[in-house]
């Protein structure tokens, strides 16, 4: 049996993007323009006949409202959905709603890059009743801890056994699967699917809403290494965007 298509998708811009603000697992809304985006989303998908057939989301409403109007646009609404905490955005620990530019400036270059950009090195831990902390929040019951921060390292170690186990029998089994996903969650995936080392992923940058297409073979490797998105024009400027987060 050949082998069905993965579709990774970042949620469009959220207010939190737009202001530049540190997000991680606090649930902020999209803008305006991550609304356009996700319509874009969808209206891709159409053109490229690619119609999921399963979403997998986050718990997050950004990247579960940005799958929503994708699939509102392609007319896919009805397909099954799963939602799990493991596509969750990285926990940014104590640096969730602080403004990106105002922490470059105060802690330099270099400790901004690491605590956003180095694999294994997280944020220090926010107060588990900080503003925004998730401890407590019900959507997270069943975890025996919520996190308090993680590095992209953490993130590998709870997205790459479900994607294994959960997701990639569905692509095995044929089908389109539609991820929609944030762009640290959706960085260790790359990194997975990619063998992109640990030093050489700290350069990826994923841009929100557009459909980055991966064609897999039998062992789930790309046939299509990076992926192919599908407005590469829009994924180019995006994701130099994203780089320069943190700049005034
Ligand atoms: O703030 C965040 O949660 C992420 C994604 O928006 O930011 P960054 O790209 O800086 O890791």
């Amino acid at each position: 049996m050949t082998n069905g298509t993965l579709i990774l998708m970042r949620h469009g811009e959220s207010e939190w993007n737009a202001s530049n603000q540190f997000t991680g697992w606090v649930d902020v809304a999209l803008t305006d323009k991550g609304i356009g985006e996700a319509e874009h989303a969808g209206e891709l998908l159409v053109e490229h006949d690619l119609l999921p057939d399963v979403l997998y989301t986050s718990l997050l409403r950004r990247a579960i409202v940005t799958a929503q109007i994708a699939l509102d646009r392609a007319d896919r609404l009805w397909i099954p959905v799963v939602r799990d905490w493991r596509l969750n955005e990285r926990h940014y620990g104590k640096l969730q709603g602080l403004n990106k530019a105002e922490i470059k400036e105060e802690f330099g270059d270099e400790q901004f890059m690491l605590w956003r950009r180095s694999y294994d090195t997280p944020p220090p831990p926010i107060d588990p009743d900080a503003r925004y902390s998730q401890v407590g929040d019900p959507r997270y019951a069943d975890l025996e801890q919520v996190p308090l921060t993680e590095c992209l390292k953490d993130v590998v170690a709870r997205m790459i056994p479900y994607f294994t186990e959960t997701i990639a029998p569905e692509i095995q089994a044929g089908r389109t699967v539609l991820v929609a996903a944030h762009g640290n969650s959706l960085r260790a995936l790359v990194k997975h699917l990619d063998g992109i080392s640990d030093e050489d992923i700290a350069a990826l940058n994923i841009p929100t809403g557009n459909p980055l297409r991966y064609d897999l073979d039998e062992n789930l490797k790309p046939i299509n290494p990076g992926g192919t998105y599908l407005d590469p024009e829009a994924a180019a400027a995006g994701a130099a965007a994203v780089a320069a987060q943190g700049q005034k």
